[in-house]
């Protein structure tokens, strides 16, 4: 008996290390695998989760239970959320900061995201985790520009000159320090040790991917070749560094698509054929794009659906150029008669997410690479507390970031017929998945 004892632990190879390399999310051809089978996305945006894991006063971990006990039952299945934020003027951007200046991590916050990680994983959770924003609601790429350019972090809530920030923001990619101290912040993430669950994040499979930054833009719509260029090699090369430090995971762009690539199918195709990028991303977004007018639905639905349908296909069909799966992972609209009020109805938001959810469910049972989605976003038990809709720092947290209207896409946990075209869609993903 002893010697069969011994053999067999010659061959037991400890079932967490098994599992857990068994199940880390994996792309499979042009789809996601998960613990040996098919795994779809059936996915919440939730750029505060950390946030509300902390549990400093902006932490709230009684909401946050709740928070992901509601997704769960909805048959959410995923999170995206922000890793990290940098300390800044622009008065649009999140309080407080996860990064108060280079090198300086508030570890408080940082176990925010430890707690978040460690009850996903209890409820079997996965989640993508963005390292940077493009945009100023979390500090993001213009701040870093700030810290080592000196240039003035200009809120594009005050300036209205989108073009210029976007143009100024792009300028990132090019400066050395700031790439130093972005890899820094990438290497504390990545490298980190989970203080709740003792796991290092690069050997947990909770983790689904590492995303280089928010709706990362190679600059404005009128982006040079130049700043193309550099743009593509920024993506091949972050993404190989975050591979080096992590064998285990996947990693995406975060990109919106044809949006966020000067409307350049070739830019879209060449940042993203690098076998450093493991997946596609892409956002919809009608009404920040002009093509709907919420105050006038009639008039412009068949043309805003017209477009939105063209941009959800043609994307799936770039990712069957490029072999690999794709994630709808940002779409939405806002409540009936453009209202931020949480009592205002959501009558054409479930109109479009049915168009959404039909356009995915569709094409994933014919096979093709849509591996799932995430809706923008989780707003839950979030409420509004100003009455002009705007945050200030102490107000709850929800699905609009500071630089928007709080309740302007933000899904409650009262808006039950969203939540119900969710649950259904989920439920049809999930019968795709196969042994
Ligand atoms: O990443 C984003 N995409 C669109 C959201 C809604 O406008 C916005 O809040 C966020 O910056």
């Amino acid at each position: 008996i002893k010697l069969v004892a011994s053999l067999m632990m010659l061959h037991a190879v400890p079932m967490d290390a098994a599992a857990a390399t068994n199940n880390f999310v994996k792309v499979d051809k042009t789809h996601f695998a998960k613990g040996g089978q098919r795994y779809y996305i059936a996915g919440a945006n939730f750029w505060y989760g950390a946030y509300l894991g902390a549990a400093s006063n902006v932490g709230n971990r009684a909401r946050l239970l709740k928070e992901l006990d509601t997704m769960k039952a909805a048959g959410i299945n995923n999170v995206r959320v922000l890793a990290v934020s940098e300390k800044t003027d622009m008065p649009s951007a999140v309080r407080p900061a996860t990064t108060a200046a280079p090198g300086r991590y508030d570890e408080n916050l940082l176990a925010g995201l430890d707690f978040l990680v460690a009850e996903l994983a209890k409820r079997d959770m996965t989640v993508v985790i963005y390292l940077n924003n493009f945009w100023q609601w979390s500090g993001g790429m213009t701040q870093y520009l700030n810290w080592f350019e000196g240039t003035k972090a200009l809120d594009p809530n005050i300036t209205k000159d989108y073009d210029d920030y976007m143009a100024k923001t792009a300028r990132f990619y090019r400066n050395d320090k700031a790439q130093q101290e972005y890899r820094n912040v990438i290497r504390t993430i990545v490298e980190r040790v989970n203080t709740v669950t003792g796991k290092r994040y690069a050997d947990d499979p909770t983790v689904m991917s590492w995303q280089l930054a928010n709706e990362p833009r190679p600059g404005n719509g009128k982006a040079t070749a130049e700043e193309k260029a550099v743009y593509v090699k920024w993506i091949a090369d972050t993404a190989a560094y975050i591979h080096s430090l992590d064998k285990n995971h996947l990693v995406s762009s975060g990109s919106e698509g044809l949006a966020g690539s000067a409307q350049d199918a070739d830019l879209f195709v060449k940042a993203h054929q690098t076998k450093h990028i493991d997946y596609l991303t892409y956002h919809l977004w009608p009404k920040n794009w002009g093509w709907i007018d919420s105050k006038n639905v009639a008039a412009t639905w068949e043309g805003a659906m017209e477009k939105s349908s063209h941009y959800l296909n043609v994307h799936i069909d770039y990712a069957k150029k490029l072999g690999k799966p794709i994630v709808l992972e940002e779409f939405g609209m806002d409540r009936d008669g453009a209202s931020f009020d949480i009592k205002a109805g959501t009558t054409v938001r479930d109109r479009f997410y049915g168009e959404v959810f039909n356009v995915i469910t569709t094409r994933a049972a014919k096979g093709d690479p849509i591996a799932g989605f995430n809706f923008w976003a989780w707003g839950g038990a979030g409420r509004a507390a100003n009455p002009d809709y705007w945050w200030k720092e102490g107000n709850d947290l929800m699905g609009d970031p500071p630089q928007e209207e709080q309740g302007l896409y933000s899904v409650f946990d009262t808006d039950a017929s969203t939540i119900a075209l969710i649950r259904e869609t989920a439920a049809r993903l999930k019968g795709l998945e196969r042994k």
